[in-house]
């Protein structure tokens, strides 16, 4: 930040006040000072170069400019990419962040769900001759896999690739006006080719649900090749940018050799050759929801870094009559909307951090054909990218309503965090099917226990635990909490387990007994889901020393007091908690309110967002948030002309209409 910039006072204030060093938790996060250096330097650069391009402010234009501009950023961002030889995979994601912040863009799946899947599924023969292509944007492309009629059931898809023998091609048809591929990103008019998702049939069979590449443009004009019928979807509630688009393939061959062939085959003469396992499959979906885990907790660390700087500079209301207007952070309510989300920032980011490590250790086991930690995976994935997309988009949107008026000005840059953040909620399996997902695990690993097989350690908390009473006093030692949340998810789980068993004793077959028991299964999926998060967030603290591991203990006992708080009857239902226990909790809560308050610009100070990053007027380093808003309004597109086409066409006739009709009073242009 430049030294010579006009800080806000109060601002200046807050960070004078810190108890730690918000640049000691900010190496924290990013891996050390080199590593932070390195960071501010990758996304200073980018800042600065988009702005040299000229384009506008995302919430000042329309959505086709949006677009076009998203396409200049993109060749910005890879031109700057190669020219700095950056390849690895957190460095590049530094890089989007700050071309993109909080925003979609076309080219977003050309590697998470384009490059990627094709890598984990094709054969090496394929890659060798496809891979250089799509590297190198030849083909840019996008994983269409969701049909207007089916999304989370994939075994439902309708699409079929049946083999023709005599010709060596498979036939990509979408049979029905509900097969039409729908949603996919980039899909409407940036892709020219695409992974796509069908019902293999061969010799009269159908396998189920196999990938396929195909090209849907021509490579050279760009237009749409024979029997393909795409285009975008049309505007959606945020992602505006994504042109997530339709394709209807009408009866469209592809050789043979564009099922991609790594696990499953089809022989020249239609012979299907099976996968070892069919779950690989779905190897590249579980790829991007632990990256989701990531894209979620990084948009709810802006939206409360937006939020809590803004509560300190806004003044408004007395506390003391006649004392003056205080800081809106100062007021109790409002720490307690925003306190809670600053730790759960701190809390999904370690998840994300954690479950990223989890990935990348697991994955070479599965390249292997080694399967066994592939269950745990899923279900780890699918539960978090569930518990943060829903706990960053509610958090995002706690931030919004707390910033008054101007969080609901696109100046803040906050609906903008919502949007992206809330579709989360949805894309890459919607989150009640996911967490269903995790159920089905944690289910699983309850018979295994039954049965006295060996789970996972994580899986250990559902082991019988030697105490039904919790030892929680006001001193909240951490341990004593972690076990309140272990309890409480082994017990929902054991419930849920038992009324699963209860269900079929009485008749219903195991589809029946689940979903009468789905609302409890969620239940318990949450709780095992928000155990783990609670786990590493502490793991994460526990490294920490001196004044830092003091402030970050506390923002630690903050989420897991909330979470009880907001929870409470999951924990006194059995008598785990005593009604004495719980009296301590909510005087608890305010008072790590209060503990909080003089560290909170600071704890988000740390989390190093540039304003290029936050782009909101609201949530400046400086703190100048009403220089920055009057001057978002100038720039208003309905500011360019001060008497508008539209009042001449529209207005004046009506105010003319209206006032004849009435014989008001006299005509005149001046009062
Ligand atoms: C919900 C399920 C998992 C159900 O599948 P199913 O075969 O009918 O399931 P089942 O009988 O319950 O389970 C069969 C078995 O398959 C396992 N399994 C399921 N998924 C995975 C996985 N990823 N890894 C490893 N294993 C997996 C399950 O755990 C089951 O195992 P089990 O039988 O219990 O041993 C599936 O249909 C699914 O994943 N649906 C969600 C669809 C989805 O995520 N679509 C994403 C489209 S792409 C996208 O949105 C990109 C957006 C990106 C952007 O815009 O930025
Ligand atoms: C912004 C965005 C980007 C996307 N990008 C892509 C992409 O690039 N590629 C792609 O292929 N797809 C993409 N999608 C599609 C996305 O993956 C699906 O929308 C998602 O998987 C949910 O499927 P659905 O829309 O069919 O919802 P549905 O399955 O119809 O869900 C409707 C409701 O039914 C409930 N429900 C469904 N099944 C169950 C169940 N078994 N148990 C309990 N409840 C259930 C759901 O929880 C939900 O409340 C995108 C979607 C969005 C919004």
């Amino acid at each position: 930040m430049a030294a010579t910039q006009l800080v806000n006072p109060d601002l200046v204030k807050e960070r004078q006040n810190a108890a730690f060093s918000p640049e000691h938790l900010t190496y924290f996060l990013y891996g050390g000072p080199e590593k932070t250096k390195r960071k501010r330097f990758l996304q200073n650069l980018v800042i600065e170069g988009v702005k040299k391009l000229g384009v506008k402010q995302y919430a000042t234009v329309s959505r086709e400019e949006q677009y076009e501009q998203a396409l200049q950023k993109y060749a910005y961002l890879v031109d700057t990419e190669r020219q700095l030889g950056i390849t690895n995979s957190t460095d590049k994601a530094l890089l989007h962040e700050a071309v993109f912040p909080c925003e979609s863009f076309p080219y977003i799946l050309q590697y998470a769900a384009f490059i990627n899947p094709f890598t984990m599924l094709a054969s090496e023969e394929q890659k060798a001759k496809w891979l250089p292509l799509m590297k190198n944007f030849r083909l840019v492309g996008t994983y269409a896999q969701t049909e207007m009629g089916h999304g989370s059931f994939l075994r439902g898809l309708e699409t079929t690739a049946t083999y023709d023998p005599s010709t060596q091609e498979f036939v990509l048809h979408s049979p029905t006006i509900s097969s039409i591929k729908y949603w996919p990103a980039g899909l409407g008019k940036t892709a020219n080719a695409c992974i796509v998702m069908a019902q293999l049939i061969t010799k009269g069979h159908n396998y189920g649900m196999h990938a396929f590449l195909l090209q849907i443009r021509d490579l050279d004009t760009h237009q749409p090749l024979s029997g393909i019928t795409v285009g975008d979807i049309g505007s959606k509630f945020g992602l505006s940018a994504n042109d997530n688009g339709f394709l209807k393939m009408d009866n469209v061959r592809i050789p043979r050799n564009n099922m991609l062939m790594r696990h499953s085959r089809v022989l020249p003469d239609g012979t299907y050759i099976e996968p070892k396992n069919d779950r690989l499959m779905y190897g590249g979906m579980t790829s991007i929801r632990t990256d989701v885990v990531g894209v979620a907790s990084r948009r709810l660390c802006i939206a409360v870094t937006i939020a809590i700087r803004y509560s300190a500079v806004r003044r408004q209301s007395e506390i003391e009559p006649g004392a003056g207007e205080v800081q809106v952070l100062d007021f109790q309510t409002q720490q307690y909307r925003l306190f809670p989300q600053l730790a759960a920032a701190y809390a999904t980011t370690f998840a994300s951090t954690t479950i990223s490590a989890f990935y990348r250790t697991v994955s070479p086991h599965i390249e292997r054909g080694d399967l066994q930690e592939l269950p745990m995976l899923h279900a780890l994935s699918a539960g978090l990218k569930a518990y943060t997309s829903w706990t960053c988009a509610d958090g995002v949107e706690v931030c919004r309503l707390a910033c008054g008026g101007h969080g609901y000005s696109e100046a803040s840059g906050l609906p903008k965090a919502y949007v992206d953040t809330t579709a989360a909620c949805t894309y890459e399996g919607e989150n009640y099917v996911l967490i269903l997902q995790t159920a089905r695990y944690l289910m699983k690993c309850c018979r295994m226990l039954a049965e006295g097989e060996q789970v996972p350690e994580v899986m250990d908390f559902l082991r019988p635990s030697t105490s039904e009473t919790s030892r929680l006093d006001a001193r909240l030692v951490m341990g004593d909490l972690i076990q309140a949340f272990a309890h409480r998810a082994a017990r929902m789980t054991r419930d849920a387990a038992q009324s699963m068993q209860t269900s079929i004793v009485k008749g219903e077959n195991p589809g029946q007994a689940w979903n009468s028991n789905s609302v409890q299964l969620v239940a318990a999926a949450k709780a095992f889901t928000e155990l783990h998060v609670v786990r590493v967030f502490a793991e994460a603290v526990e490294t920490m020393r001196g004044s830092l591991r003091h402030v970050m203990e506390s923002l630690w006992r903050l989420f897991a007091v909330n979470n009880i708080v907001s929870s409470l009857g999951d924990f006194l239902v059995d008598g785990y908690l005593s009604t004495q226990q719980v009296s301590l909790l909510e005087p608890a809560q305010r008072d790590l309110l209060k503990e909080l308050r003089p560290d909170a610009v600071s704890l988000v100070d740390a989390l190093d967002f540039p304003d290029g990053v936050l782009d909101s007027a609201l949530g400046r380093w400086d703190g100048q948030v009403y220089e920055a808003l009057y001057d978002y309004s100038l720039r208003s597109k309905l500011n360019e002309k001060q008497v508008l086409d539209a009042y001449l066409k529209h207005q004046r006739p009506f105010m003319e209409s209206q006032w004849k009709k009435h014989a008001a009073s006299a005509v005149t242009s001046r009062l």
